[in-house]
C-alpha cells in the first residue's frame, strides 16, 4: 500500500528551520543570497520533514495488519535497506536492516511490508543505531506478541567516513534479540546462518 503514514502533534516548524538554515549558511561563510543558496533553506526544511516524519509516527500506526496464520516458525526479512540520520552529527548513516521473528502460538503474523514501514519509522528520527535496533525488536514484541524478535543492523555511518575519523567502509553491526532468539541459542544460531548466509 503507498497510503500517506499518519502523523501525529504538530507539523514540523518549517519556517523556523528555514531561519536556522540560513544562519547556518551565514556562519559557515556563505551568502544564503546568492542564486544557488535561495532556495536551499526552504529545501532543507522539506528534506527534514521528510527525514524526521518517524518522530510523530508510532509503532501501532504501522503495524495495521495483523493475520491469523498456521504459522509458528520463523519468519525473517532480511537485507532492508536503511537510511537514518545521526544524531550526533545530523548527517546520514545508511545500511541494511534484517527484522525475524517467531509467530505466537496462535500463529499471528503481520504483513512483511510492514516490517519493513516499521524500521523506516524508526530510521526517521534522529538516532543512534543501537537505540533504532532496540526500538525495532521491542515495537514488534509488544504489538505482535511473538514468541521472540531478532534485528541485526549493518550500517556505515558518514559522520565516522567523510569526517571525523574518516575510516570508509568501517561498517557497524547491532543485534537485539528478544524471547525465544534470547532465550535459545539454537534458535539464534538459525536466525543468524540465514542473516550471515547471502
Ligand atoms: N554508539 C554510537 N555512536 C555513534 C553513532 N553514530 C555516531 N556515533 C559516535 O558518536 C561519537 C560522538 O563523539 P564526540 O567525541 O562527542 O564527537 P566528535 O568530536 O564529533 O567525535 P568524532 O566523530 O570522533 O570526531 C563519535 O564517536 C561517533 O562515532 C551510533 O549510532 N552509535
Ligand atoms: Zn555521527
Amino acid at each position: 500500500m503507498s497510503e500517506e503514514p499518519v502523523l501525529h502533534g504538530p507539523p514540523v516548524d518549517q519556517a523556523r528551520i528555514e531561519k536556522a538554515v540560513r544562519e547556518i549558511l551565514i556562519a559557515v561563510g556563505e551568502d544564503p543570497d546568492r542564486d544557488g543558496l535561495l532556495d536551499t533553506p526552504a529545501r532543507v526544511a522539506r528534506a527534514y520533514a521528510e527525514q524526521f516524519a518517524g518522530l510523530r509516527q508510532e509503532p501501532e500506526d504501522v503495524l495495521t495488519t495483523v493475520f491469523d496464520a498456521d504459522h509458528d516458525e520463523m519468519v525473517l526479512v532480511k537485507d532492508i535497506e536503511v537510511y537514518s540520520t545521526c544524531e550526533h552529527h545530523l548527517v546520514p548513516f545508511h545500511g541494511v536492516a534484517h527484522v525475524g521473528y517467531t509467530p505466537n502460538a496462535r500463529g499471528q503474523i503481520t504483513g512483511l511490508s510492514k516490517l519493513a514501514r516499521l524500521v523506516d519509522m524508526y530510521a526517521r528520527r534522529p538516532q543512534v543505531q543501537e537505540r533504532m535496533t532496540s526500538q525495532i525488536a521491542d515495537a514488534l514484541m509488544n504489538t505482535l506478541k511473538p514468541r521472540g524478535v531478532i534485528v541485526v543492523i549493518e550500517a556505515e555511518h558518514l559522520c565516522m567516513t567523510m569526517r571525523g575519523v574518516r575510516k570508509p567502509g568501517a561498517r557497524t553491526v547491532t543485534s537485539a534479540v528478544r524471547g525465544d532468539f534470547r532465550e535459545s541459542p539454537s534458535t539464534r544460531a538459525e536466525a543468524m546462518s540465514l542473516i550471515l548466509g547471502r
